[in-house]
């Protein structure tokens, strides 16, 4: 078996493994990265870039037909097959070559194939192509394998050859009918790519949707999908699945009733890629979330470090968050204290310090890309109220502001504030309407920041812009 060691060894090459090698790189270390498929992950081929690259093209067509002058100009309808072929370009036709000549350029060496932990300190490495290798790393191994779509255990869904998240952003075909189980934040982003490229779509969301968020985002959305066609199913449990002859999927749901599609995808969450990871090389369980500590080494079940600390988990895999851009926020702190550790640097675990991610906890943007967007950050108000904070929730309608009634024309939304009466600072914050993503980042800094209301009045929305509803929400609370 051939041999290498390096300072770091990454396992997985999505986002999260990339930017944790690039980080131990420029802080001066050496690095080599494991990959099994793509270099990108699932987030370039099979997730965030194709699923959005579904979406865009219909959201922009939307907005066109929402305004007099350039509706009349929208002749036709959606090109289905000409977004396809956006997507495929998008995700680079499936091929890795712009990701591995970033590695290469970054001084990160790629490995492809499978990656197991084979003892303390080292990974065997074995692909169809490459010969078995064992590497070694000085410092650290940082596991960031990802996630895979979890499926329910529903009779005869297997055997049903269901859609998974992989198929729906990688189709080659709209189907006529498209059934979905779930009711989260794939399933409703789906449900509105789906409809808009002309599917008949029915959303079975046993439990509501998406109930994380403040409880008149599903509302919202459940409307728009509803207008969109889509018959929304709210209670609706998958009893059994099966395919028939003709390519039909039969849906029977556990009140008899019978839902008939030409696919069926499921999107009931995810689950960690550590099944054939070397897990229990190490004395830890394959197939389990990791646990990891504040500057995100991993923990075994007594909360004890692996060794003397040198195995870290980064990205889905430790089930913090399951977001790119918080991933790789992760993947920073990770390398960071990885090269601290490494040069003996101090190392910074305070809240909010350099080697811990701290807003994993406090401060998650989110934008769902549904029609309207949903865009949140921090804590909704019954979870501020679950942690104990005193608060206090203000509500907007994002249509009553200046700029939504330019924006577009009928343009709904709303806009809620949730403040901690304690510290008069915002603690979660939530939108609801069309393109309110971009409006996001403004919450994101004034919770992270900790901006006392009283300040925030001196950051003074430009006029007529949607996001007035700064200056509304703060005039509702008082001053
Ligand atoms: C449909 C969908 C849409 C999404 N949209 C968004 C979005 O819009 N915005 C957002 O922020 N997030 C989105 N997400 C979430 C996002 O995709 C994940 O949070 C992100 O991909 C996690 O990155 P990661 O690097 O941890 O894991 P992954 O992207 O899963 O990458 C892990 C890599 O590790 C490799 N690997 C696994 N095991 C091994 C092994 N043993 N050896 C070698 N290689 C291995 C895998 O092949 C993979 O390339 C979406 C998810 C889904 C399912
Ligand atoms: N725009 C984005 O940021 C974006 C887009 C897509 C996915 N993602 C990420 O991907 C992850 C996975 O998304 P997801 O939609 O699969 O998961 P999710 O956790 O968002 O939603 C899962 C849904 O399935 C339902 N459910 C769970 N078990 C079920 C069962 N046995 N039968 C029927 N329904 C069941 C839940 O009630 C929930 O509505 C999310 O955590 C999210 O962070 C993000």
């Amino acid at each position: 078996m051939e041999s290498a060691t390096y300072d770091v060894v990454v396992i997985g090459a999505g986002p999260v493994g990339e930017n944790v090698a690039d980080r131990v790189v420029q802080g001066g270390l050496t690095a080599a990265i494991v990959e099994r498929e793509l270099v990108g992950g699932e987030c370039s081929y099979w997730a965030c870039m194709p699923t959005k690259a579904l979406l865009r093209s219909q959201t922009a067509l939307r907005a066109a037909r929402q305004l007099p002058g350039a509706r009349e100009a929208v002749t036709g309808e959606l090109d289905a097959a000409a977004v396809l072929r956006r997507r495929d370009s998008i995700v680079s036709h499936w091929t890795d070559d712009g990701q591995v000549s970033w590695l290469n350029s970054a001084g990160i060496t790629l490995y492809r194939g499978q990656g197991r932990i084979s003892s303390d300190r080292t990974v065997e490495v074995t692909g169809a192509d490459t010969a078995p290798t064992l590497l070694t790393a000085r410092h650290a191994v940082v596991i960031a394998t990802g996630s895979s779509a979890l499926l329910p255990d529903v009779s005869g869904l297997g055997e049903a050859a269901p859609w998974t998240s992989r198929e729906a952003a990688a189709a080659s075909q709209v189907p006529g009918r498209l059934a979905i189980i779930g009711g989260g934040v794939v399933a409703t982003e789906m449900a509105t790519a789906y409809a808009g490229l002309g599917s008949a779509v029915t959303v079975l969301a046993r439990d509501g949707l998406l109930t994380r968020a403040e409880p008149f985002v599903g509302e919202q959305v459940a409307q728009s999908l509803r207008e969109a066609g889509v018959s929304v199913r709210l209670a609706a449990e998958a009893a059994s699945v099966s395919r028939d002859g003709d390519g039909t999927v039969h849906i029977t749901l556990t009140d008899g009733e019978q839902v008939d599609a030409d696919e069926v995808l499921v999107a009931i969450g995810r689950t960690p890629n550590t099944q054939d990871v070397g897990l229990d090389r190490i004395g830890l369980k394959p197939g389990a979330w990791l646990t990891v500590d504040d500057t995100l080494r991993v923990l075994d079940d007594a909360g004890a470090l692996i060794g003397d600390g040198w195995l870290y988990a980064a990205g889905d895999v430790n089930r913090r968050v399951l977001l790119t851009h918080q991933g790789k926020y992760q993947a920073r702190a990770v390398g960071d204290v990885i090269v601290a550790r490494a040069t003996g640097e101090a190392v910074d675990d305070r809240p909010w310090g350099r080697h811990v991610a701290t807003a994993d906890a406090r401060a998650v943007p989110q934008v769902v890309f549904t029609d309207p967007e949903v865009a949140s950050v921090g804590l909704t108000a019954a979870a501020a109220k679950a942690a104990g904070l005193r608060i206090r929730v203000v509500d907007y309608d994002l249509a009553a502001v200046a700029g939504s009634t330019l924006h577009a024309e009928g343009y709904q939304g709303h806009a809620r504030m949730v403040v901690d009466e304690e510290r008069r600072v915002i603690v979660g914050f939530t939108l609801v309407g069309p393109d309110v993503a971009e409006l996001l980042h403004a919450a994101t800094i004034a919770i992270v920041g900790e901006v006392p209301l009283d300040r925030l009045w001196h950051a003074v929305p430009a006029y007529p812009t949607v996001s007035e509803v700064w200056l509304r929400l703060l005039e509702a609370y008082g001053r």
